[in-house]
């Protein structure tokens, strides 16, 4: 490189898997990249590009970094293939098959984005569950991060996979899922058989989803540093655990704050929120949400790849609507199995109960909608994003998780840090109906109270002298000392 070239700032390759938590998460990454004034590329399947350019302002938004661009790689699905509830285990395989040889190809013809202007990429900051960068970056010399989009708890679970193999706790063979888990450190006494992330729920060892993700988590040392979207104040002693094998483990969330609050101090604008959503958001629920009165609101979204069944959707509608409380719901178009939602009559008293206390959108601006005062509380599928977004809005929340991390992230959130209910692995009218009371008024005080400490200490970590604005400053420099001037 020539001397011009000594004086460019590092250049970050950015590789998120292609579904919408993920993307989100690591959009908000490249934007406190950029405004620590490194270079970005960002590299995303043409399926979420497409969604981001539909639906968000990510040109605009990132137009005043002129160290930022985004490159476009297939997903290896074809464009109509669902991407949502089952349709979602054939992502990783395909990324396998199809995209890791493309990467490669991409990365070769393309002089891995060299340029006039910008440095070859010098580090590469890839989803944790991502491998096939790892053989690149070692195959050509590159450093590699590793960005895991989940809790501490529920990587720490994945990464003791063989651990809770050799114990025989799973596979699960079907029964004794309230029995205690006792085979990864730091969760003792604390984790049942069914709080374990939901690829640990197999018979079969051999089964796809599983192995993948017991081998990519395994493969996290392979990276110089780790990243996950987490502070100290929240998972302590998991992070410590994790240490122990990740020493270059930086805490750098709430993100989606972090990067408010940054952005805040450089523009001296307040609030300004940067969406990701692959989905087209209806704002109308925001002047909806004007006319009701304060904290009255369960907001329930299930995120973007859970589907429920006809009956499930009844069962919800119901709890809902006999909870006699207000409620903001969001029902994504892809998001009921196997029909047209369209095609069956929907009872009378749950057409009344919507019209007179309810609300429905196919998605909504969920961070604005979480910051509005009418929300009391979230009824919630306890995807990590979503997660750490109510608890900076210091909302409590009902967790009915649906797969994944969710299953683990919904206990900490009843167990660990109480500001919540976990209602998994059951979808009944009934319960669902106490629940929200009980979050929404028979004990509102309390969880409020709770989420409101929580909140203070999530955004305490991303401000001046927090820990996670403290390692955010830290990984930058970490990214600096790669390259040599
Ligand atoms: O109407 C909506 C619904 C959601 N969102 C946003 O979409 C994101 C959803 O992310 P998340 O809550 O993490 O859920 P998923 O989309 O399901 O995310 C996937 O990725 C997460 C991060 O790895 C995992 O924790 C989840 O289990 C996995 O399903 C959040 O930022 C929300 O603010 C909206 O903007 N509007
Ligand atoms: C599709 C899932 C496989 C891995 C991702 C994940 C993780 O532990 O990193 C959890 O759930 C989903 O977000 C992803």
């Amino acid at each position: 490189m020539g001397s011009q070239g000594e004086n460019l700032p590092p250049h970050v390759l950015i590789f998120p898997l292609p579904i919408q938590g993920h993307v989100n998460s690591m959009l908000r990454l490249a934007e406190l990249l950029c405004l620590a004034k490194l270079h970005v590329t960002f590299i995303v399947s043409d399926f979420c590009h497409d969604r981001l350019l539909k639906y968000t302002n990510v040109e605009s938004r990132f137009a005043c970094y002129p160290g930022f661009s985004f490159q476009t790689i297939s997903d290896g699905l074809p464009e109509d293939h669902p991407r949502a509830g089952e349709g979602f285990v054939d992502i990783m395989p395909a990324l396998r098959r199809v995209t890791a040889p493309l990467f490669k190809q991409m990365m070769i013809e393309k002089r891995c984005f060299a340029s006039s202007t910008r440095r070859a990429v010098t580090c590469i900051i890839a989803d944790g569950v991502l491998s096939f960068t790892a053989d690149f970056a070692e195959e050509n010399g590159i450093a590699l991060v590793y960005f895991r989009t989940v809790s501490a708890a529920s990587f720490w679970a994945n990464f003791c996979m063989p651990e809770l193999i050799e114990a025989g706790e799973i596979p699960l063979k079907g029964n004794g899922m309230d029995l205690m888990v006792k085979s990864i450190p730091g969760m003792e006494n604390l984790i049942r058989r069914r709080d374990l992330p939901s690829f640990c729920r197999v018979d079969d060892l051999n089964e796809t989803t599983f192995q993948i993700v017991k081998h990519e988590s395994r493969q996290s040392p392979r990276a110089q540093a780790f990243i996950l979207n987490t502070f100290e104040d929240l998972e302590g002693p998991i992070l410590s655990h994790i240490r122990k094998h990740l020493p270059r483990l930086y805490t750098i969330g709430p993100n989606h704050f972090h990067l408010t609050s940054r952005l805040a101090a450089a523009t001296k604008t307040e609030n300004s929120i940067s969406s990701g959503s692959l989905w087209e958001e209806d704002r109308s629920c925001l002047a909806w949400l004007d006319s009701q009165p304060t904290k009255s609101v369960i907001y329930a979204s299930f995120g973007s790849i859970t589907v429920v069944t006809r009956e499930q959707l009844v069962e919800f509608w119901y709890g809902l609507v006999n909870s006699g409380q207000r409620f903001l719901w969001v029902i994504r178009p892809d998001s009921i199995m196997g029909e047209d939602s369209g095609s069956q009559p929907i009872p009378g008293e749950l057409q009344e109960g919507t019209k007179s206390r309810g609300y429905m959108v196919g998605w909504a601006p969920q961070q604005e909608v979480l910051n509005h005062h009418a929300i009391g509380g979230f009824l919630t599928h306890s995807g990590w994003n979503s997660t750490l977004e109510s608890m900076v809005a210091g909302v409590p929340m009902i967790c009915w998780p649906y797969f994944a991390d969710q299953t683990i992230n919904s206990r900490y959130v009843s167990e660990v840090w109480k500001i919540g209910l976990d209602m998994k692995d059951t979808c009944d009218r009934v319960i669902i109906e106490k629940m929200v009371r009980d979050l929404m008024d028979v004990r509102k005080d309390e969880f409020l109270k709770r989420a409101d400490d929580m909140a203070k200490l999530a955004r305490k970590a991303v401000r001046s002298a927090g820990t996670s604005y403290n390692n955010l400053d830290s990984l930058v420099e970490f990214i600096k000392s790669m390259v040599s001037n």
